[in-house]
């Protein structure tokens, strides 16, 4: 087994603005891929949720979807018999790659409660490594575990718009709707190991597609939060081959 080497590695960046691998339009671009495949995905699931929506949602999905008109029963129970994918294979299909949680070679796009910096944030942040603390003083908690995973089930309740969910919660659980929601269990580099993956932030733009919504695996600690949600994916610095571990950099510095 490995242990944190002695000097810490750092991820230098010079400024905040540079401190963006990909654009947050490609970030936007490719979550909203992945999010709609996996709701067309489960489109037999989804349709009584969506006749509650408002018409231009609706529309949308009558376009992409003709045979699957919610009020033609036959039609419904054709598509019921057509093949549903895993997620995982929604990913694959869409991006191209897919990621699993396994055991490390060492052992161990971001998700979790976000609390702004003025926030209480104490008692949940005792003994948790899974706090990503995000440049402007906002923290993410990604634990799955104990008060974290309390905190997180309880604000994700709170948001749901009746039977629409605003967030997705199934990371606490071995059963994930959403197979990128993964980030937090990326282990830190070494000097043996280095970053293939940086972390990069992002806030989700208040126009997200409602029906989407149900995919983001974060929520706003305050229910009154006006501001963007943030979010952190990880993206790749390199290509990376099949079935190499992924390593981020914890400690980045920016000046
Ligand atoms: C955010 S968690 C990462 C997820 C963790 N591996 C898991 O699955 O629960 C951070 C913790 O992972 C472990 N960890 C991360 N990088 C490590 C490394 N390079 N060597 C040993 N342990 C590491 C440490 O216990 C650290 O507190």
């Amino acid at each position: 087994m490995e242990t944190f080497p002695i000097f810490r590695t750092l991820r230098h960046v010079p400024e905040e603005s540079k401190d963006k691998v990909i654009s947050d339009e490609d970030v936007l671009e490719t979550l909203l891929k992945v999010f709609q495949a996996l709701f067309l995905n489960e489109f037999s699931k989804q349709s009584a949720i969506l006749t509650m929506l408002p018409e231009p949602v609706k529309s949308k999905y009558q376009d992409l979807l003709p045979m699957q008109h919610p009020r033609d029963n036959l039609l419904e129970t054709k598509h019921e018999q057509q093949n549903i994918f895993k997620p995982e294979e929604i990913l694959y299909k869409t991006l191209g790659f897919s990621i699993t949680r396994a055991t490390s070679s060492l052992i161990s796009a971001g998700r979790g409660t976000v609390y702004q910096k003025y926030e209480p944030v104490f008692f949940q942040s005792i003994g948790n490594p899974f706090i990503f603390r995000c440049v402007d003083g906002v923290l993410i908690d990604g634990n799955d575990k104990g008060i974290s995973k309390v905190v997180y089930r309880s604000c994700s309740g709170r948001d749901r718009l009746g039977p629409l969910k605003m967030s997705d919660s199934t990371w606490l659980t071995s059963e994930l709707h959403n197979p990128l929601a993964v980030g937090q269990y990326v282990n830190n580099c070494s000097n043996y190991r280095a970053a293939n993956v940086c972390y990069q932030e992002f806030d989700m733009p208040t126009i997200f597609p409602i029906e989407l919504k149900q995919y983001i695996p974060n929520i706003a600690y305050n229910y009154n939060e006006q501001r963007p949600l943030r979010c952190v994916v990880l993206v790749a610095l390199r290509d990376i081959n099949q079935g190499e571990e992924l390593f981020s950099n914890y400690y980045t510095i920016i000046s």
